[in-house]
């Protein structure tokens, strides 16, 4: 059994007629796409709101209806992927390099819901280096002051050896602190450097965590 597909199709069940649903990016939330997708074909009455270009063309091909942000108040639900969870629902994410979309769809949904395998569910954050959106301008500068802050930034790269660029036009930094010991200062202390667009802890954000295991059961967190 594939934990990525028992959490990601499970979340769907939260999913109604009528909603505006925040589609997040990754391989585990992927599988929710697609089972929105069939349901669609069966005929429930949902938008969706991508949050990446990846995504949008994935829903397009499933033929799942699609709304930009801005012509919305509030989202009804939002599923996602994380790369790691904490106890008190506390996430990095931005493995996939989407966190900027990610988090403004999340930051206006009523209910956020995660979906990871258990192996992202940890005790403490940080082993997954932490991604942060920042600007290409000086980015050297940018990376030489969230250093300050006590890890090794990276700046992602393609297999060219080219920068990894975003939907957004902008870098990554793939932060390695090993461990965050107060996620909520961090999140507050880069997102006041200048040069940062957003990082990827998202705090406060989660409402559940739908959690598939390698045994095929799926445990859902609230
Ligand atoms: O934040 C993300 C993309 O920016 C993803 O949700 C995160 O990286 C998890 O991805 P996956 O489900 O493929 O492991």
């Amino acid at each position: 059994m594939n934990p990525k597909k028992i959490a990601g199709e499970k979340a769907v069940h939260y999913v109604e007629d009528g909603m505006t649903v925040g589609l997040g990016t990754g391989s585990t939330v992927y599988f929710s796409i697609i089972k929105l997708g069939e349901l669609v074909k069966e005929g429930l009455d949902i938008k969706g709101v991508p949050t990446s270009i990846q995504t949008e063309k994935l829903a397009i091909d499933l033929g799942i209806p699609l709304v930009s942000m801005s012509s919305v108040d509030y989202l009804d639900l939002t599923i996602d992927g994380a790369d790691e969870a904490n106890h008190d629902f506390e996430l990095i994410k931005g493995g996939g390099g989407a966190l900027l979309r990610e988090k403004m769809v999340a930051s206006i949904s009523e209910k956020f819901i995660v979906v990871i395998d258990e192996t992202k569910y940890v005790t403490q954050l940080g082993k997954f280096p932490l991604p942060v959106e920042i600007v290409p301008f000086s980015w050297e500068t940018t990376i030489n002051t969230i250093k300050k802050l006590g890890c090794t930034p990276k700046i992602r790269m393609n297999q060219d050896a080219s920068p990894f660029v975003t939907d957004n036009q902008n870098y990554i930094a793939d932060c390695y602190f090993e461990m965050i010991d107060n996620p909520a200062e961090l999140n507050q202390q880069l997102n006041m450097i200048s040069g940062v667009v957003e990082n990827g802890l998202f705090i406060n954000m989660a409402d559940s965590i739908v959690l598939g295991k390698e045994n095929g059961e799926v445990t859902i967190i609230s």
